[in-house]
């Protein structure tokens, strides 16, 4: 099952809970509006590289529509599709003032320099830019991309519409990014995290973890979790996995990733098979990286009591029933990774009143927003009896459905 049929299999059980009205739940799950462009660029070399880029606009009945631009060889047609409905249903849990968009271009960042990424970037914005907008659609990075990235988009854009800090959020804080953004989709994932434990009588500090990604979110969940005392006993990315029982000195491993490119070869841990880290014995499991990594094959390994989806759809829905059977909790991608999407708000925010925040005020709000949401949830969960993920998934639809009705359909 592709992330679009995952994603729609979700969407059809909370519209069942809900009793949505068959056209209703037909109208919210067609896509506002798809976008492919052609982008072609001069490589460094002087030859010719041509990569496809997609935005999708999925729903805009609570907002502008908000979603990340991922730039990764898997970039297809479908899962920007499934990620932008999914960004839908996430503004809405968090309760944000935005619909769900995503975008990305095919391309492997890693085998791109950094002037031929710059090009590729402003060639996008250029497609794309009279379809974007600060009150219509405003990007954020995702996978493969950075504040670099929407400072460059923030530029080209800008050239066509007048200076316009808030086309993006995830910027550079001197154009306008706001502080915590950074770290803000790994805070939020912790911030969820601790809800669930206390929820179980547990903590933070007590637990053991295993992560998979040590990018922008996986890297901040592992020194969130390790500053607060949690033993973080093994880490993966795109070079390999490394592993240490007693646990990672994770300051040490951020330095050493810094400085070759990723977590392979850490001096202070064993190397371990990539493909064993879901098999791992820990009290949580967190994918950070990519989406469909826990299915029918792997799921039925996990030896953690709790797994919490800092990534987008990472676990499709035949490894979510096992684990249900096994007993196994998951934390939602579109609950427990909403840090990102709700500190992005407050950016655009602060854009859009030319008054900057302080760090601690973002993260207080954050830690407020989050807790709301669980609290939403688990009303949801409770008076639907049904799973964290049916329970999110319900709670983000009944909001964006009461507010396409509220909208109507009178042309
Ligand atoms: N950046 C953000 O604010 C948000 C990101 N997310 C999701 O979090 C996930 C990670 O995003 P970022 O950290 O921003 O991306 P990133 O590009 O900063 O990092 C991605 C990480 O995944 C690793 N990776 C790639 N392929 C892998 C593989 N086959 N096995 C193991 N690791 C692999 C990379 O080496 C890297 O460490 C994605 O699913 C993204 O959609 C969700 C919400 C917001
Ligand atoms: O910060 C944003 O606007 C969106 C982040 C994102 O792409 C996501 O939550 O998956």
């Amino acid at each position: 099952m592709n992330a679009l049929e995952a994603t729609t299999r979700y969407f059809k059980r909370a519209s069942k809970l809900l009793a949505l009205d068959s056209k209703v739940e037909r109208s919210l799950l067609i896509p506002f509006r798809e976008i492919k462009v052609e982008c072609t660029i001069l490589k460094d070399d002087g030859t010719l590289a041509s990569f496809v880029g997609f935005r999708v606009q999925h729903d805009n009945a609570r907002g502008p529509m908000k979603g990340g631009i991922r730039y990764h060889p898997e970039v297809e047609p479908d899962e920007v599709n499934a990620l932008a409905q999914l960004m839908t249903w996430k503004a809405a849990v968090t309760n944000v003032p935005y619909g769900g968009a995503k975008g990305g271009i095919g391309c492997s960042p890693r085998d791109l320099s950094i002037h031929e990424l710059e090009r590729l970037t402003r060639v996008f914005t250029q497609k794309i830019h009279d379809l974007i907008g600060v009150h219509t659609d405003v990007p954020a990075p995702d996978m493969g991309t950075n504040a670099q990235t929407m400072a460059w988009i923030l530029d080209e854009y800008s050239k066509f519409h007048g200076y316009s800090p808030a086309i993006v959020t995830g910027k550079p804080v001197d154009l306008g990014g706001s502080l915590g953004r950074d770290a803000a989709t790994g805070r939020g994932v912790v911030y969820a995290l601790k809800a669930l434990l206390a929820d179980h009588g547990k903590s933070i500090a007590k637990q053991s973890y295993v992560i998979q990604g040590f990018g922008n979110v996986g890297s901040w969940i592992a020194q969130l979790v390790h500053e607060q005392g949690g033993k973080v006993k093994a880490i993966s990315d795109v070079t390999g996995a490394v592993k240490n029982e007693a646990g990672l000195d994770i300051p040490a491993l951020v330095k050493h990733a810094m400085e070759t490119g990723g977590v392979q070869g850490f001096q202070g841990a064993d190397a371990l098979n990539p493909n064993e880290l879901f098999a791992e014995d820990c009290d949580v499991l967190i994918p950070a990286a990519l989406g469909g990594v826990l299915n029918g094959e792997n799921a039925k390994d996990v030896r953690a009591k709790f797994v919490i989806e800092a990534a987008n759809h990472p676990t499709d829905p035949q490894a979510d029933e096992i684990l249900a059977q096994k007993g196994v909790i998951v934390l939602p991608d579109i609950y427990a990774n909403s840090g990102g999407v709700t500190v992005s708000y407050f950016e655009w925010v602060q854009n859009v009143q030319g008054f900057m925040w302080e760090e601690d005020k973002v993260n207080r709000e954050l830690l407020r927003y989050m807790t709301k949401a669980y609290l939403n949830i688990k009303e949801m969960c409770n008076s639907h009896s049904c799973s964290l993920r049916m329970g999110a998934f319900s709670l983000g639809v009944s909001r964006v459905a009461r507010a396409t009705m509220l909208r109507g359909w009178e042309a």
